[in-house]
């Protein structure tokens, strides 16, 4: 195949892998057998290793990293990667439920969303392609993880717009590959991990990409972070509609709650029913929905206070 239709292959198998990647790993549900997705894979690869100048950032070939890094840079997040702050039971969230009342008026509404027991990242792109990402580390600098999170094949290396602006999610592991990591572990006699949100931060702190490539994370992006525009009125048209538009990983359970009565109806749900999930959360975030809800309502020096975290009662420790 000469130069010029290798190009136009090339870009026609990065495009078209990318969409499979997104259907497979973003959305769950396959548009291919995995035989043709391999096929197209190694296709891709022999013409790469024929013409190593048709070999682009966004490739799906170049999501591990070859070398090991030394050290992890320090990254300043351009707005602060704030807490939340936090709920206990009914009582607190109330007191939660009158205090955004009292500041922010009527025609409330809330969007319930799992909180993902993970590591909080930020993630950032420009013209569509992820070139940085991050931990949250204090809030305002964390480390520099970019050849890390690459690996995570639910991480999109080219958005479906080319915009620039910076997300906020989580990054865990699921609970099936926690333990068959621990199972592995054991069975060479290493130190086994707590707990899934710990396999997590262990494998994000690899200096070897190979590493974090092997340990199957996955993520859930929830933000939108920086001053870049934020899309629609609330936070549900953004993250139902906008991120997900964009190719991003959205957690479908969020629903939107007219009264603090259904914001708990939501968490008695998901206290019942978080063992069925395939991966750990430790609460319930609740939101106000609406954006100009949440300017009127601002933040304290640590936490938004339009927003907060239910806690699930730390679970009996069986002995
Ligand atoms: N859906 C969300 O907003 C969400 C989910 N899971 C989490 N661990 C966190 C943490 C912050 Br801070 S927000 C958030």
């Amino acid at each position: 195949m000469d130069r010029i239709k290798a190009e136009e292959r090339v870009n026609e198998l990065n495009e078209l892998l990318r969409n499979y990647g997104h259907a497979y790993y973003v959305l769950d549900k396959p548009a291919v057998p995995d035989a043709i997705y391999d096929q197209l894979l190694n296709e891709l690869i022999d013409l790469e290793t024929l013409y190593p100048d048709l070999i682009f950032p966004d490739s799906p070939t170049q999501r591990v990293g070859g070398t090991p890094i030394s050290n992890f840079d320090k990254v300043t997040h351009e707005r602060p990667m704030l807490s939340l702050s936090n709920v206990f039971g009914e009582e607190d969230l109330r007191e939660f439920d009158k205090r955004v009342h009292s500041g922010a008026g009527n025609g409330i509404e809330y969007v319930c969303e799992l909180k993902i027991d993970g590591l909080a990242v930020s993630l950032m792109y420009e013209d569509g392609k992820f070139v940085k990402g991050a931990t949250r580390g204090d809030g305002r600098i964390g480390e520099d993880i970019t050849v890390n999170l690459r690996t995570i094949r639910a991480i999109p290396l080219k958005l479906k717009q080319p915009v620039t602006l910076e997300v906020r999610g989580e990054v865990f592991m699921p609970k099936k590959s926690f333990h068959a990591l621990n199972e592995q572990r054991g069975e060479r006699g290493e130190e086994l991990f707590a707990n899934p949100r710990n396999a997590a931060a262990g494998s994000l702190r690899q200096l070897d990409p190979k590493i974090a490539a092997s340990r199957n994370l996955d993520v859930f992006i929830y933000g939108i972070g920086g001053d870049g525009e934020t899309y629609g009125l609330t936070e549900h048209d953004e993250s139902l509609n906008y991120l997900s538009e964009l190719g991003f990983k959205t957690n479908q359970e969020r629903q939107v709650c007219s009264t603090v009565e259904e914001v708990l109806a939501y968490i008695e749900k998901w206290t019942e029913s978080r063992t069925k999930l395939s991966y750990e959360i430790d609460g319930i975030v609740i939101k106000v929905n609406r954006f100009l809800h949440q300017q009127d309502l601002g933040f304290t020096a640590k936490s938004p206070k339009w927003a907060t975290a239910y806690k699930f009662p730390a679970e009996e420790v069986m002995t």
